[in-house]
């Protein structure tokens, strides 16, 4: 899929949204990505995570033992990236805060793990759920996601990162708001708590 075709896929689902948004990160943003309303067509979602899986190495591609997930924005692609790759999709979560394992999912010492994410921006929540696949003993080869939004400020995940797309929206500290933010109120679509 071309860069124009997927984002054709996020504007049907009426999922590019424009406001004043505080991300998880704490940065704020004009545009938000809503994942969940590109992947609530089921079709739409099993045809992104073909797309993406077809941007991973081969080699990678074979390798791979499981996908591990943050929870809540990767969990759907999560799940249809191992549809795609045939491997188990399992994700963390963070009732308290910190991501963990929970409802019986389990990561064997040395299994080989592909991390599947929404939405990456400042990569603190990629590098938070690698930490608790590794203090499982899980092996992170790479991370997968469906947009990039972090263009520009070039991140480093510390492993190979795939996005489908990469999108360069502009991210504000909270004190150095542009005028067409600062004095509205912002929202927060996501789950982070803290
Ligand atoms: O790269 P970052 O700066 O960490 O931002 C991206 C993260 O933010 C969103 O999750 P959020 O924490 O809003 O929670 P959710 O997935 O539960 O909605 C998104 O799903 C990513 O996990
Ligand atoms: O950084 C975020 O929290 C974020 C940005 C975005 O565009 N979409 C999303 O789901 N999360
Ligand atoms: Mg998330």
């Amino acid at each position: 899929m071309t860069d124009d075709e997927i984002l054709a896929e996020f504007r049907a689902a009426d999922a590019l949204l424009q406001g004043h948004f505080l991300l998880s990160s704490g940065r704020h943003s004009e545009y938000y990505l809503q994942c969940a309303r590109v992947l609530m067509d089921t079709e739409r979602a099993g045809r992104l995570a073909v797309a993406l899986a077809a941007k991973l190495p081969r080699e990678l591609r074979q390798t791979v033992d499981m996908i591990v997930s943050p929870a809540m924005g990767g969990v759907i692609i999560g799940h249809e990236m191992g549809r795609a790759l045939g491997k188990p999709a399992i994700f963390v979560e963070r009732p308290t805060g910190t991501f963990e394992l929970r409802r019986g999912f389990a990561i064997t010492p040395g299994t080989k793990v592909l991390m599947v994410e929404d939405v990456v921006t400042t990569g603190l929540s990629s590098r938070e759920a690698m930490a608790a696949v590794r203090a499982a003993g899980g092996e992170v080869l790479a991370e997968a996601a469906l947009v990039d939004r972090s263009a520009g400020s070039t991140i480093d995940l510390g492993v190979p990162f795939y996005p489908l797309v990469a999108i360069n929206f502009p991210t504000y500290a909270a004190d150095d708001l542009p005028p067409e933010l600062a004095g509205t109120q912002a929202i927060k679509p996501g789950s982070r708590a803290n």
